[in-house]
């Protein structure tokens, strides 16, 4: 179990996190939501070890994560970040072979060897095992980089996976897959920590999500008792209606009108007598005249 315990954390003197606890037990993938802002990549960063909390503790199986032997934190924990930069032409293959180095001395190269080729045929990535990192896409170099953690982690299936909005760049079809690997490692018995932006997709492959609101916890609970209507207002500051999908029974967020200031829209645009425009939302085909809209 990763249990936090009342962390705080501050950066030249203004706090980013505050008085922040919580647990999660093998076999639950948690969303983290919140504005911009709103503190999830910090708590990540916590939660990595990459920075220390000022107050509280995290716990990973009864240890305090700071305690750790590195070594075997590196088995039981794994960090994807938001920004995966590479300069060097590695090959796909060797980018996720590095989430074996961690380790290297405890495992051994069948092991190694196993885990390089099932996370990059899980990731659609057995295809492109020789070509270099820097001819690919954005979306396709995080692929490999949730590759190179999935392998980091693949021999030890009560770890804690990290994911911060590891569905950047992706298309439509790679953002499913990556949430329903990560989905399918929680069944396994990983813990499944992922910051994401888009609430359907928390709705859709979380268990339980928490909202952070300025550097606090704001919720936490199952998908149903967080994404309210009130709690989406609170912390994103946008009416949306909430509803179950009647196949999945999942539960779906439908942004209701976007505001904004038609005047100041058309001076930005220097436009000066523009008719009347129609935005098209994609959930409920509900036309949305700006100009009619007033801040
Ligand atoms: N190195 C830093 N120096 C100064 N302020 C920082 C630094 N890192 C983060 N912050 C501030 O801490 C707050 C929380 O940042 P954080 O990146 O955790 O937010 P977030 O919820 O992940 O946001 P986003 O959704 O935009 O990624 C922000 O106000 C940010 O400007």
């Amino acid at each position: 179990m990763l249990r936090v315990e009342s962390i705080s954390y501050k950066l030249n003197n203004r706090p980013l996190l505050k008085d922040i606890s919580f647990s999660i037990r093998p076999g639950e993938m948690v969303a983290l939501l919140g504005s911009n802002g709103a503190g999830k990549s910090t708590l990540m960063r916590l939660l990595s070890g990459e920075r220390k909390p000022d107050t509280g503790r995290i716990m990973l199986y009864g240890d305090d994560l700071a305690a750790y032997n590195r070594k075997i934190l590196a088995t039981r924990r794994a960090y994807l970040q938001q920004h995966n930069p590479i300069s060097m032409a590695f090959t796909v293959r060797e980018v996720v072979m590095m989430g074996r180095y961690g380790f290297k001395s405890g495992s051994s190269a069948k092991n190694d060897q196993t885990a390089l080729l099932e996370t990059m045929e899980l990731c659609g990535l057995t295809d492109l095992a020789d070509r270099s990192m820097l001819s690919l896409s954005g979306g396709e170099q995080q692929r490999v980089h949730l590759a190179r953690v999935l392998a980091q982690l693949w021999d030890n299936k009560d770890a804690v996976l990290l994911l911060d909005e590891p569905t950047n760049n992706m298309d439509l079809q790679f953002q499913h897959q990556t949430l329903a690997i990560a989905a399918a490692m929680a069944k396994k018995g990983y813990m499944i920590v992922v910051v994401l932006h888009e609430v359907n997709l928390a709705a859709q492959y979380a268990s339980r999500i928490i909202i952070l609101k300025d550097g606090r916890k704001w919720w936490d609970g199952t998908p149903v008792q967080v994404l309210t209507p009130q709690h989406i207002y609170t912390a994103f500051g946008i009416h949306a209606q909430a509803y179950t999908d009647q196949s999945s029974l999942k539960t779906v967020i439908v942004p209701k009108e976007i505001k904004l200031d038609a005047a100041k829209f058309n001076s930005n645009l220097q436009v000066l007598h523009q008719p009347v425009y129609k935005l098209k939302t994609t959930e409920t085909d509900e036309l949305i005249n700006l100009q009619s809209v007033k801040i």
